[in-house]
């Protein structure tokens, strides 16, 4: 059900507020609600919302959520604007400040992942490179870069960033996050909770640093960040809601800043994997020897041949290996697909706690 509030002068739905004016330049808006929570919108799909002072905050949490990243992964994006209606409704209020995303709404109209290039290779500074020289993409990336930026000095204590994506390809464990590298760090023990609240069992650990919103995040604002994929790409209106009240339902709980619950069956441990190689379209006569149609977690034996170029071969180890997000259809430098490793417990390097 669509609601709307009004707000900013208009008949306020988030998202619909977002696909309207997909693209254009809003001057920043601000309102306040009944209960003196500050709402600023930065611009189109992006919200600032600010606890008013004095109202506690249990958990002591910032928040960054963004969805929509690629246009086309919409349920993450129905779920995040069904959370901001309820708040304008006051259906309940924000114990913690939230930054809320709508990453590219341009894509989002067209139904496409991107209009022009991966907005999730753009980060870090990636949006800079000459290639991308005045694309709509490259703008946002740094205009998201920005605002973020802005969030974490304005809110200095801890900082957590959950970017929801859903998948292309079908997969054999429905939910799962990734953990961007960062030396030395572990995963801590409560964000392990909250995924596995979100009901989201599986975690992969990255092994580089790369140019995604998440890594960013991690690597430059010091988040606690996770890219969490929730199940499968479909259409507006086609997403069956209820596979989602688990990452609905933590959010609500942790914006609200009510404690969390015990973990309880079946999402009560998490499945570990690390990232062992990044599959780059090289574009020396590049093969890719994975089916378009795997199913995300597929495994492979020891010595299978995964791709190959002119100079390289690269087989499966000595032990099996799985492959995760297999895309063929990328340009030369960018990502085909990951190969994981199910995690040996006992390795502290990069672990979970
Ligand atoms: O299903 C796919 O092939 C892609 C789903 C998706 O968009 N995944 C993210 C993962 C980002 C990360 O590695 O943290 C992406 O490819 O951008
Ligand atoms: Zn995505």
């Amino acid at each position: 059900m669509q609601v709307r509030y009004d707000l900013f002068g208009t008949s306020f739905d988030w998202l619909s507020h977002t696909l309207d004016n997909a693209g254009l330049d809003l001057p920043e808006a601000q309102t306040h609600l009944p209960d003196g929570t500050g709402i600023c919108r930065k611009a189109v799909g992006v919200l600032d919302i600010v606890p008013p002072a004095g109202r506690d905050n249990p958990n002591n949490d910032a928040i960054i959520v963004s969805a929509g990243v690629h246009g086309n992964e919409t349920a993450p994006i129905e779920v995040l604007n069904g959370l901001v209606s309820e708040l304008l409704a006051g259906e309940w209020q924000a114990a913690c400040p939230l930054l809320l995303i709508l990453g590219n709404p341009p894509a989002m109209v067209a139904g496409e992942r991107f209009t022009e290039v991966n907005l999730n290779r753009l980060f870090s500074g990636a949006h800079g490179r000459d290639e991308y020289d005045g694309l709509a993409e490259a703008a946002r990336a740094r205009f998201l870069e920005e605002v973020c930026g802005q969030f974490a000095a304005a809110n200095p204590g801890p900082l957590s960033h959950y970017d929801l994506h859903t998948a292309i390809r079908p997969s054999h464990r429905e939910r799962f996050a990734l953990y961007p590298f960062v030396a030395g760090r572990q995963v801590p023990a409560e964000q392990c909770d909250f995924l596995l609240e979100a009901e989201v069992d599986t975690l992969l650990l990255q092994h580089k640093f790369g140019t995604t919103f998440s890594s960013f995040s991690s690597s430059s604002l010091n988040a606690e960040s996770f890219t969490v994929e929730l199940g499968k790409v479909r259409p507006f209106g086609q997403n069956d809601l209820t596979r989602f009240a688990g990452i609905r339902n933590a959010l609500q709980r942790r914006f609200r800043g009510r404690r969390a619950p015990a973990r309880k069956p079946p999402f009560d441990q998490l499945t570990v994997f690390e990232v062992v190689h990044e599959i780059l379209n090289t574009g020396k006569d590049f093969r890719f020897h994975i089916p378009d149609d795997v199913a995300n977690f597929t495994e492979y034996r020891p010595g299978t041949v995964i791709w190959e170029d002119e100079d390289t071969c690269y087989r499966v180890g000595s032990a099996p290996e799985a492959i995760v997000f297999p895309n063929r259809d990328v340009p030369v430098g960018q990502r085909v697909g990951l190969m994981i490793r199910a995690k040996k417990l006992g390795s502290d390097e990069n672990g979970v706690r």
